[in-house]
């Protein structure tokens, strides 16, 4: 690749990425060598190595590849070996950052951008850059995710704090993080003002260290506190670590104190936090506790139309046959990452053939892909855990029996089969010893009504689903 080709990817990424975290992030990389498929760039500092491997690799690989300089990965070195992010974890510094594909990219943004500033807390706001395409514009809305859609576009409006803190909470890749950007978006177009921080509890947690470390705990105190909206995402991150724990308890007290904004995102309730401490629980029920459910077939079409129809300004020309986008929503799982990214290598592999993309071709281009995702839970399995889970026969699931103790179970198990399988009600209901659709659909009306309802029922629901996807 020359200096030219990089030129051409680095005016590409300023689209993708936006002015902010081009600059920060993207601007210093230094091009040193394409060589057996590994790009090598020149980084000022081990904090940038990481963050932009963790964060930007993906995309990176990506418009290296559209412009004929395909790698398969980075190679990030570091040009002068300051102590950085990592020497504050306890680790010696690198003066390589050995680069994963990164799962998503992630920006972060602060209310001014944030400096890859890799020494003391120094003034800046303490936040990570946002991404630019997680907007509430970019996020669909379907039955899964509209309660936790609504509440963060309501904090998103700002004004009077009404919950706090919101509590978002679901499955790996189902737009916890999204919503959160979105937020912090939003907050900042109506009142660029405001000090937003959005960061993940990782980062919280090295923060705190690193202040430690450098005795600088006052300043640390007071840049969290000063902050108008705190966003603290994967909470469950601190759990078991006691003096983060303790120092997260007292930045997240002395802001609700101030009646400031907290919006925090785990992979579970907090009550189902392991080794998250009693009272840190129970603050963060305090406020407004959402999930967000894995993805039915609808909304992943919908997630699916709405990323092709981008693809589609992109590499303007593409296009893939009729059917591909349904298929894919029924084939692939709940995780909205894994969608993205087949779509994205099937527009990659269409910029490469020139043509329209079949139904066959979906398949051989995405084979490893659709084979992960037959490993899907089934309604056999989600019966046979159910009735487990109650303590029932299992031949109680397809019997007749209408008392209580097998009645509700038995709708238990038809909600999980309705959210966790692609089968439809007819389906469902021929597994359910030949009932109606009609009776399915009922009973999973029932289990939503009492989800909210009974305590008790969220939280079996919750534990049965997170052992059947395990
Ligand atoms: N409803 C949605 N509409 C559009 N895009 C979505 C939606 N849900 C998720 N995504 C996309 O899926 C990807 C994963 O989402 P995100 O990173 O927000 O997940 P997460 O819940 O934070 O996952 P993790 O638990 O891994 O942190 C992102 O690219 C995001 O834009």
């Amino acid at each position: 690749m020359t200096n030219d080709t990089w030129g051409r990817v680095k005016s590409e990424l300023l689209d993708t990425v936006g002015r902010n975290n081009f600059s920060n992030w993207i601007e210093p990389l230094e091009f040193i060598e394409l060589k057996q498929g590994v790009a090598t760039f020149s980084v000022p500092t081990s904090f940038m190595a990481n963050w932009v491997s963790r964060n930007f690799s993906d995309v990176i690989l990506h418009h290296l590849h559209m412009n004929d300089a395909t790698a398969s990965r980075l190679n990030l070195v570091v040009a002068n070996q300051r102590p950085a992010a990592q020497a504050v974890a306890g680790a010696a510094p690198q003066a390589q950052a050995p680069v994963a594909p990164a799962p998503r990219a992630v920006g972060v943004a602060a209310s001014e951008p944030a400096k890859p500033v890799a020494g003391a807390l120094d003034g800046e706001l303490p936040g990570a850059p946002l991404d630019a395409r997680f907007t509430f514009d970019s996020f669909v809305v379907g039955k899964p995710n509209e309660l936790a859609h609504a509440a963060a576009r309501r904090v998103g409006e700002g004004g009077p704090v009404t919950f706090n803190p919101l509590f978002l909470y679901g499955g790996v890749g189902l737009g916890k993080t999204h919503l959160m950007h979105a937020i912090a978006h939003e907050l900042k177009i109506r009142s660029p003002e405001l000090r937003v921080v959005y960061l993940s509890a990782e980062q919280f947690m090295y923060r705190f260290v690193q202040a430690l470390r450098d005795r600088q705990m006052m300043d640390f105190k007071q840049l969290f506190r000063s902050v108008d909206v705190l966003m603290v995402d994967d909470v469950q991150f601190i759990a078991g670590k006691d003096s983060t724990q303790e120092e997260f308890f007292h930045t997240f007290n002395a802001l609700v104190d101030q009646n400031k904004q907290i919006i925090i995102s785990a992979d579970r309730a907090p009550g189902e936090i392991k080794d998250l401490e009693e009272r840190i629980k129970s603050r963060l029920q305090c406020g407004l506790v959402v999930d967000l459910h894995p993805t039915d077939y609808e909304l992943r079409l919908g997630i699916l139309q709405s990323k092709a129809d981008t693809f589609r300004l992109q590499y303007p020309g593409l296009q893939i046959a009729d059917g591909v986008l349904e298929f894919l929503a029924q084939r692939i799982s709940n995780n909205v990452r894994v969608l993205e990214g087949a779509l994205q290598r099937l527009f990659a592999f269409a910029s490469l053939v020139g043509r329209e993309i079949t139904m066959e071709q979906t398949q051989d281009c995405l084979a490893d892909i659709l084979r992960a995702s037959d490993r899907k839970v089934t309604v056999e399995e989600i019966q046979r855990r159910v009735s487990e889970h109650y303590n029932i026969r299992l031949s109680d699931m397809i019997g007749p029996k209408r008392v209580r103790s097998i009645a509700r179970p038995r709708q238990i198990a038809m909600y999980l089969s309705k959210h966790l399988t692609s089968r439809s009600l007819p389906e469902i209901g021929r597994r359910f010893g030949g009932r109606d659709h009609t009776t399915i659909m009922h009973g999973v009306k029932k289990i939503e009504e009492l989800k909210g309802l009974d305590n008790q029922i969220a939280e079996d629901l919750e534990m049965l689903r997170r052992a059947l996807e395990a």
